[in-house]
């Protein structure tokens, strides 16, 4: 097994640059079905790019490389505690290169253990078989797209689609309603995990080893393969689109496995998985540990980079702006305006915005007119001294909603940027304060990478490396005006229609 740390390594190491052919197809397919020149169109076009970087500079596609999660068939007699050793000291290995993201946090400090070991990370299950190779296969879901999973108790009353009863349409409701629910905070269009039955772990479990199976294959059971394909029709009618950005495509995949309940329990748990779905497998030599085949690799056609939409398609506006911003410019932008920025930016995230809410607080640098970036990033430092960003798409800003609208105020932002929108309380302080919020494309984080020219500095390192607050110089920096200073939300816009939609599906189908 003196290769096992090593093809551990490369497994990682590929899964986090490298996207699965059959995802890289239903992104392909996805860009060919999505109206050409709309904003999902663009987003699209975005994601096409990143993919191809992200395997061209073999970084991380999405900066957050998600909680590491292993799945291990081994023959009888195989020493599963060295494997285990092996593939922790393979994960440190990784986090050290800059291939994943320092990702594990005690949950009760917030102190980031820096090299993505702790309790509970990385998962790792084994189970043994009678076949006398190995088989690891790895998947990389990131936090954003873990929180909109959702688990239903039938019998129950969704939204738009009244009762869900113990059968089949009730599980179908349950399902169109994940995808409604999710809308482009887990980074859509994704593909969904469904288990049906179990309790609420094993519902849980269930679902998320749908993840593993082929985005093409066809499900053995009857009843659920229809259920399958009645999802992806269905659901990419609800109009929520790429990121969430309205358009005809807001589900890549659906999975749906079953498993007995108890009598009393009827769980519907779906996993839901961002478009960055990274997820690979191999099969090794027992003796060895050497990779004798890699899983979800086929040869596909290369991902097409070609733009699909020209600037100044669909009326869009593009607007250049300099930080710091003032409240005029600010004032000027309208929800659909491509804003290319340029100047100083700062990250600040979870910890930054509950820091900083807290009066005796304050930032370390002038944040007059300027623009805070919701982002995590994956960060290399060079013997020098230097930082390098290695990858830095946004995340989800709605957890930041209780803070946002008061901390514009306290610090006079301009623009604030993330991915998935915001609520109400926010849109009310961009109109009071005179600020905006830009979309940015979720898990584009080559993408962005390349619009930092320089890591200026770093504050507020004590909250680990995703947390903390670095100062970039960017250039180029698009995004799209989602939320502007007059009241105007495309988020609860195309909430509230897909909602509408969704009504649309309330009578029996199964
Ligand atoms: O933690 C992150 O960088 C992003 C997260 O996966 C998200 O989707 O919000
Ligand atoms: S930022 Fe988006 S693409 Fe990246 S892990 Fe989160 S949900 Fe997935």
């Amino acid at each position: 097994m003196q290769q096992f740390k090593e093809s551990m390594l490369k497994l990682i190491i590929e899964t986090s640059t490298n996207l699965p052919s059959d995802v890289r197809v239903a992104v392909t397919k996805a860009r060919l079905a999505e109206e050409l020149g709309n904003r999902s169109s663009l987003a699209l076009d975005t994601i096409a790019e990143n993919i191809v970087m992200a395997q061209e500079e073999e970084s991380p596609i999405c900066q957050d490389t998600g909680m590491p999660t292993f799945h291990i068939h081994v023959p009888v007699g195989a020493n599963q505690i060295v494997m285990k050793k092996q593939i922790l000291e393979a994960i440190a290995e990784a986090t050290k290169l800059g291939k994943l993201r320092s990702n594990s946090v005690d949950s009760l400090t917030g102190e980031n253990s820096g090299n993505n070991l702790g309790p509970g990370t990385p998962v790792v299950h084994f189970e043994q078989w009678e076949r006398d190779d190995i088989e690891v296969k790895l998947i990389l879901k990131g936090g954003g797209c873990e929180n909109k999973n959702i688990q239903y108790a039938l019998p129950t009353e969704l939204e738009g689609l009244g009762k869900a009863g113990r059968d089949l349409d009730g599980i179908r409701k349950c399902i169109l309603h994940a995808v409604y629910q999710a809308q482009g905070q887990g980074c859509s269009a994704g593909f969904i995990g469904v288990g049906i039955g179990g309790d609420r772990t094993s519902g849980y479990t269930l679902a998320k080893e749908q993840l593993f199976r082929r985005v093409d294959d066809v499900n053995p059971i009857a009843d659920l393969a229809k259920l399958e394909e009645y999802i992806m029709e269905t659901a990419n009618h609800l109009g929520v689109g790429t990121m969430g950005f309205g358009g005809k495509v807001s589900l890549l995949g659906c999975k749906i496995g079953v498993m007995n309940r108890l009598p009393a329990s009827f769980y519907v748990s779906v996993a839901y998985n961002c478009w960055a779905y990274r997820r690979l497998g191999v099969v090794l030599d027992a003796q060895t540990g050497a990779i004798n085949e890699w899983q979800y690799k086929e040869e596909v056609d290369a991902i097409d980079t070609t733009k699909r939409q020209v600037e100044g398609d669909a009326g869009t506006r593009t607007v250049v702006l300099q930080a710091p911003i003032t409240e005029e410019q600010i004032r000027d932008l309208k929800v659909g305006d491509v804003v290319i920025l340029n100047g100083e930016m700062h990250t600040g995230r979870d910890a930054f915005h509950k820091y900083m809410i807290e009066p005796e607080h304050t930032t370390p640098v002038d944040l007059n007119g300027g623009v805070i970036y919701h982002c995590g990033p994956v960060m290399l430092q060079d013997e020098t001294g230097e930082w390098h960003v290695k990858a830095a798409g946004p995340t989800t800003s709605s957890r930041e909603e209780p803070y946002q609208a008061d901390i514009i105020k306290k610090f006079g932002l301009r623009a604030i940027i993330g991915k998935g929108g915001m609520g109400p309380k926010t849109l009310k302080g961009l109109q009071e304060h005179g600020a905006v919020y830009l979309n940015a494309i979720g898990g584009a984080a080559q993408y962005y990478a390349r619009c930092v020219k320089k890591v200026k500095g770093v504050d507020l390192m004590e909250f680990g490396v995703p947390e903390a607050m670095w100062h970039l110089e960017v250039e180029g920096f698009a995004a799209i005006v989602t939320m502007d200073s007059h009241g105007n939300s495309l988020h609860a816009e195309v909430e509230q229609e897909s909602l509408n939609k969704l009504s649309d599906f309330a009578a029996k189908v199964f």
